[in-house]
């Protein structure tokens, strides 16, 4: 995720980005690569963007506690990692929680930000334009928000790549080749999309003004959720990443 948004991150704002991954071997385009901290030398940054997962941050973090500038941030997209961790592992430093998506590698991400109390404007507003760059940024006012993003948009690219390959695998099974069936799913689910984005209208209000009385959207429908069951299946399934986001805290 973290070289993800640094694709976008290099061609949109302007700053020096210093990347430490002791296992990439690739130089990432308009960043300088180092392998460790001790790398640094007595180097001092504004903002330490924590990428790695959250299970590695107390042990991880703890090193980097002199690369801040004092009036430095750090900023984190870790998953569930609650500033109050983040704080602990690097004391000091107001933190700004970043829960991005996948699309931001395109440009097209949606991510929750958060910041703890002693944030400054500076500092949101230097995680905020480094999240424009990738796709639009969206502000919650309490920490907890920031997990349900998680459990929404941070993870929701998973839920629509799988619902994608279900339904291919569906078109292919009514007879279409891969191709064919890619081509059609895929150009459904876009136009679909893209038609409530530019119309404004409820997917509800779109959903009936393609079901004819008694025609085949109808059909189709009363056995996609005509009990309901799609609805449960969508809301276990964001209580289940908002609880492993909880897990994660
Ligand atoms: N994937 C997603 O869609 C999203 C992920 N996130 C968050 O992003 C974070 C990364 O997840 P994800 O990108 O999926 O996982 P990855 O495993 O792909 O990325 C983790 C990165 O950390 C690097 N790394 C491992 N050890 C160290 C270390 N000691 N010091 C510095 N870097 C290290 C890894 O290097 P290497 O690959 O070379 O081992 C890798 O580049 C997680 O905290 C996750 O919660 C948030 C939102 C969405
Ligand atoms: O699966 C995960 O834990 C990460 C966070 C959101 C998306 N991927």
């Amino acid at each position: 995720m973290g070289g993800a948004l640094l694709t976008q991150w290099v061609k949109a704002v302007e700053a020096d980005f210093t990347i430490l991954d002791p296992f990439l071997d690739q130089q990432p385009e308009g960043a300088r690569l180092l392998k460790k901290v001790e790398d640094l030398g007595d180097e001092q940054f504004d903002l330490l963007i924590v990428a790695i997962k959250p299970q590695m941050i107390d042990e991880i973090l703890p090193a980097y506690k002199n690369v801040l500038a004092s009036d430095g941030a750090i900023a984190s997209i870790a998953a569930g990692c609650s500033v109050q961790r983040l704080k602990k592992a690097l004391p000091g430093f107001p933190v700004v929680r970043i829960m991005p998506n996948l699309p931001s590698a395109i440009g097209a991400g949606v991510a929750g930000l958060y910041a703890s109390e002693d944030a400054g404007k500076t500092h949101k507003d230097g995680v905020q334009e480094l999240m424009e760059a990738a796709g639009t940024a969206v502000w919650v006012g309490e920490e907890d928000m920031l997990d349900r993003v998680t459990a929404v948009a941070g993870s929701g690219p998973g839920y629509v790549f799988e619902i994608a390959r279900a339904y291919i695998e569906a078109a292919q099974e009514l007879g279409f080749s891969a191709e064919q069936a890619r081509d059609l799913v895929m150009g459904t689910l876009n136009g679909s999309i893209q038609m409530v984005l530019e119309t404004g209208d409820d997917p509800e209000n779109l959903r009936n003004s393609v079901t004819s009385k008694n025609g085949t959207t109808e059909a189709g429908l009363n056995a996609l959720n005509g009990d309901g069951s799609l609805t449960k299946l969508l809301k276990s399934t964001t209580e289940a990443a908002y609880k492993r986001a909880v897990e994660l805290r």
